[in-house]
């Protein structure tokens, strides 16, 4: 845990590297519009960025007994995060389905375990693999599988500027990297 004088410290070193960045474009950091960004995007950097180091399974800690034998899918879990090699965003929707072995969680809990995947620097492989993980470590379900759906702003706003183009990851455990036909059914669920 951080001191306040130590947290008022690196608050002071993240503006001063905005205001740094500033400068290093062109920009005149003392400038009417400009005067209070380097706090803001700090403050920013701290809320978007709050849930580096925490554990993914920090999100489950609420489950229960139940003896339902059939799959449970949260489609359509929207998501921002930043991608970690230009730290501008990526988002989109996750979709997680499990199948229980005895415990399951609160439905909300899944959007918690997206958001707290999220609010880091991200790469859509490991996202997608820290939510699968989660699950599969806590609930020890028969089988999970998640997927994720992504735009990257830095495939779409500079580089290759390819607007329009998107990015499909999922990760199988369990039943479901053993049976083809529960990965067709989740399929099919998602474009109902
Ligand atoms: N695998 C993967 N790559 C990503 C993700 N987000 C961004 N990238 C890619 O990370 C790569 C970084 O590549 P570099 O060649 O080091 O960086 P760059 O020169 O800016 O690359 P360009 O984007 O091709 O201009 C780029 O190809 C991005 O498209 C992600 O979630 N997963
Ligand atoms: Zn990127």
């Amino acid at each position: 845990m951080k001191t306040v004088e130590q947290t008022t410290a690196s608050n002071t070193a993240l503006e001063q590297s905005i205001r740094t960045i500033l400068q290093e474009i062109g920009e005149n950091p003392n400038r009417e519009g400009l005067l209070d960004t380097p706090a803001r995007v700090a403050r920013m950097y701290r809320e978007v960025f709050s849930q580096v180091g925490v554990n993914p399974e920090n999100a489950l800690t609420t489950t229960f007994e139940e003896s339902y034998e059939g799959s449970i899918l949260v489609k359509d879990i929207s998501y921002f995060t930043f991608c970690e090699h230009h730290l501008i965003p990526f988002y989109g929707t996750a979709h997680i389905a499990y199948i229980p072995n005895g415990k399951i969680v609160g439905l909300s809990k899944f959007a918690r375990l997206v958001e707290l995947t999220a609010a880091r620097p991200q790469v859509q492989e490991r996202m997608t693999t820290q939510i699968a993980e989660a699950i599969w470590n806590v609930l020890k379900p028969k089988g999970v599988i998640v997927s994720l759906e992504g735009t990257h702003l830095c495939m779409c706003a500079r580089g290759v500027k390819k607007p329009g183009s998107a990015t499909v990851t999922i990760v199988k455990k369990g039943v479901y990297a053993e049976q083809e036909e529960l990965c067709q059914e989740f399929q099919r669920s998602l474009t109902r």
